[in-house]
């Protein structure tokens, strides 16, 4: 069973559509990150997954089950809510006694957070960071094994962010299915196995990091390039060939680049550089979500 099945999933806010036809799957064990600009509709999603919103079309499973069974499911949705007096260890064992957690599992996921130094401390005394991994500590808390996180990097400095990359990064490592979003390219790219890109409320790109940064592709310095060019074109066909700043970007799937590079040779071809060709992810984003800028 997939921990997370969007299929059509739309919802309006009277004339506002924020999510529109939303057909998203998340498997099992993997990072998955929910990309796309401020107001694109990530939190309206993540919230009609948790059940706290109702859709006004489509439908959701989260592991076969209907949203509202929230069983082996725990989230983090727009910052989490502790009391500022208690400290970040009295705070989780509030929710564990409401949840009905066994105690001993709240040093396990203060350590899995990296607070166990500080669990004493006043939550009040918290840098953002620390607030954000308690949050992060509170949906742990009964071993979900799905964890779905609304930006939890959104508003830390450079080292907390770091610090939350490692913390997700951990937690796929250790076989968790993670569902994050942001609006930040760079961070999801370093974490996550998967991306969705959504913009104006649809899913427009899908795909694996890898994919989404090489395309399928090669990119060739060859001289000379005009002969170079014409080869490939016969051999590949005439759209899978453009010369671009005097190389060759060619569509073709990256593990056959010693064929291309052997039947190049054997053309009369020099070739001295052959190699998959990287996207700029950051234009790829941009060119995606219609070249919105990532603030509001
Ligand atoms: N309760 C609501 N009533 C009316 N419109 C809403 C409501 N909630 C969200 N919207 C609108 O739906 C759209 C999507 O909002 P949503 O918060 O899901 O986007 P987002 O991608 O999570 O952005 P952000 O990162 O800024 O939260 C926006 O146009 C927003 O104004």
């Amino acid at each position: 069973m997939e921990p997370v099945v969007c299929e059509k999933l739309t919802k309006r806010y009277g004339s506002v559509v924020a999510v529109q036809d939303l057909d998203l799957t998340v498997r099992s064990g993997e990072v998955y990150g929910f990309l796309g600009p401020n107001g694109a509709g990530k939190t309206t999603t993540l919230r009609m997954l948790l059940g706290l919103v109702r859709p006004t079309g489509g439908r959701v499973l989260l592991h076969g089950r209907p949203p509202g069974d929230l069983t082996g499911v725990g989230a983090m949705i727009e910052g989490p809510a502790f009391y500022p007096y208690l400290s970040g260890r009295d705070n989780l064992r509030v929710l564990a006694s409401y949840a009905g957690v066994d105690r001993r599992r709240i040093d396990v996921v203060l350590d899995l957070v990296d607070l166990s130094g500080r669990s004493r401390h006043k939550y009040a005394t918290y840098s953002l960071g620390m607030k954000q991994r308690l949050g992060v500590a509170a949906a742990l808390l009964k071993d979900p094994q799905l964890l779905i996180l609304d930006e939890p990097t959104n508003g830390l400095d450079p080292a907390g962010m770091a610090d939350m990359r490692a913390l997700i990064r951990r937690l796929g490592a250790a076989g968790s299915t993670v569902l994050i979003s942001s609006h930040l390219l760079g961070e999801v790219e370093q974490i996550c196995d998967r991306v969705g890109i959504i913009a104006h409320g649809r899913l427009i790109e899908e795909n694996t990091v890898a994919e989404l940064r090489g395309g399928a592709g090669l990119r060739i310095q060859a001289t000379p390039v005009e002969h170079a060019a014409s080869w490939l074109r016969l051999v590949l066909g005439a759209p899978a060939v453009s010369v671009v700043d005097g190389a060759l970007d060619v569509t073709v799937d990256p593990a056959r680049s010693a064929e291309i590079n052997e039947s190049l040779v054997k053309a009369g071809v020099s070739v001295s550089e052959l190699r998959p060709r990287e996207r700029d992810l950051e234009q790829v984003f941009l060119e995606l979500t219609g070249g919105e800028s990532n603030g509001r």
